[in-house]
């Protein structure tokens, strides 16, 4: 068995075929990996920008930057509270493409749908984008990877996202165009991988593009009438070869029904895709660009009646919380963050949802999605008192002013991350009576219960950071 990520060498057919038809591509997959990584704007100011060397070209001033080497990132408390992604710079780009997108939709609260989600690079930059009332559905089919989905969507702390864990098809069946925006960011063979991953290389075949490329267009097409005509597709890949590229994006306009969407004004070293004579798509290349090997695409739907044939007309049923439940999870909120609806939700927990969020939520319910996660989790209210759940914490509209603040220096923090409670590292004269909201540089962490000279470290298990 191969050990994990040594060397392996290119497939000599990728070779011969992807890579002759793009001088130096071959020669640039064995270089270095650059890094770098996305601030969070619901929590500016946080992230670490020392260690930044240059902005990503394709983002907005101040969004993303390239850092100069490769931090231990488990070792940097503010990672966890969510003040920052790191993610691949070619990914980017979906910010890039999304912005133009909304600048031509008349949607007033646009919904996206994330339809290949996990494990959340894109979904957090789409929250980014889209702003605190739009709504994103984050999907991903697979169900532990729909796990770190929400645990990456509950850290970025927008409040504007919904996860779900279902098969395309049931967005394309039970909610014919209902979304602005569909992102598919598919499976696929992964050749734009092969510098930093080995494994990419070793499970690589001409076969296996072709398997890739029928999933890929049986995911879009099963999907599509969940998007509203006159909406746009952003379709994109970590590959190169045409087959999974333009070609997926020839037959998607072709066979479904919409133009491929061209802007002027990209930065120079991405290239154009070729695709029926006109440009589809762009090719980060990594003997061009300061990324790993991306592809993205727009296709703009035709105009024409929603599809309704299978549509679902039973909205389901949020159960709001009554006045005095509702006051008291109002207490924890901004009130000038956008949430508006507070409502039950499984597990006796309460939830607090924008309107455009909650209307969303409350067809996901209608169209029985597999649904695990939705706006901003607020708690459990345990007799008109609301016991507050981790994710609100993480959230950024919380009121700071609910609970005790305790900032924590970076080893504090780290040891609090660890779910420890070491006397010399974490005091109890740390925290004020009752509860704490552990915050360190500014980041909240999540919460600590004082009562009397003994503390309870309330950061989850599941989420405990063992190693750094
Ligand atoms: C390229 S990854 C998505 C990365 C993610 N968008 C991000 O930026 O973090 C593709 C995802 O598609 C999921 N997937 C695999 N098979 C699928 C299928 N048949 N339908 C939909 N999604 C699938 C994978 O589990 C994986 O999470």
């Amino acid at each position: 068995m191969t050990p994990p990520n040594s060397y392996v060498p290119l497939p000599a057919v990728f070779v011969e075929t992807v890579a002759a038809a793009v001088p130096g591509l071959a020669e640039s997959l064995d270089g270095e990996t650059p890094v770098s990584i996305r601030f969070n704007p619901y929590k500016p100011g946080t992230g670490t920008t020392a260690g930044c060397s240059s902005p990503v070209p394709w983002t907005e001033s101040g969004e993303a930057c390239y850092l100069a080497g490769r931090p231990v990132f488990t070792a940097d408390p503010v990672f966890h509270g969510g003040a920052y992604y790191v993610q691949e710079a070619g990914s980017m780009f979906v910010g890039w493409l999304l912005r133009r997108v909304l600048r031509q939709t008349d949607a007033a609260v646009p919904k996206v749908l994330d339809l290949c989600a996990a494990p959340g690079g894109k979904t957090t930059h789409i929250a980014s984008i889209v702003g605190p009332r739009a709504v994103v559905v984050a999907n991903e089919v697979i169900r532990p990877r729909a796990k770190i989905l929400v645990e990456n969507v509950q850290k970025w702390g927008s409040g504007n996202v919904a996860v779900t864990s279902n098969d395309p098809a049931d967005f394309g069946n039970r909610l014919p165009g209902f979304f602005d925006v569909v992102v598919a960011d598919v499976p696929c063979s992964g050749e734009g991988m092969f510098r930093k991953d080995y494994g990419a290389r070793a499970e690589w075949s001409p076969e296996n593009v072709q398997l890739c490329a029928a999933r890929q267009r049986r995911i879009v097409s099963d999907a599509w009438d969940a998007l509203r005509p006159g909406g746009t597709l952003i379709y994109s890949t970590c590959t190169f070869n045409a087959e999974e590229d333009e070609r997926n994006v020839r037959w998607i306009a072709d066979s479904l029904g919409g133009a491929v969407t061209e802007y002027g004004e990209v930065p120079g070293e991405i290239v154009p895709g070729v695709c029926g004579g006109g440009a589809a798509g762009w090719h980060f290349y990594p003997h061009r660009v300061r990324s790993e090997g991306f592809f993205a695409a727009a296709i703009r739907k035709s105009d024409g009646p929603a599809s309704s044939a299978k549509k679902n007309k039973t909205a389901g049923t949020l159960i709001p919380l009554g006045r005095k439940d509702r006051d008291e999870a109002a207490r924890w909120i901004d009130p000038e963050k956008g949430i508006e609806r507070f409502a039950a939700g499984p597990g006796g927990m309460s939830y607090g949802f924008s309107e455009p969020m909650h209307d969303t939520v409350s067809a996901l319910l209608g169209g029985r999605f597999g649904l695990l996660y939705s706006g901003v989790q607020l708690g459990e209210m345990i007799r008109g008192a609301l016991k507050p759940s981790h994710a609100l914490a993480l959230y950024h509209g919380l009121n700071r002013e609910a609970a005790a603040v305790a900032p924590l220096s970076e080893e504090a923090a780290m040891e609090y991350l660890r779910k420890g409670s070491s006397a010399a590292l974490l005091p109890a004269d740390a925290f004020a009576g009752g509860l704490n909201l552990a915050t360190c540089r500014g980041v909240a962490l999540g919460w600590v219960k004082r009562i009397g000279n003994r503390y309870n470290n309330l950061y989850p298990s599941a989420w405990r950071v063992l190693h750094y």
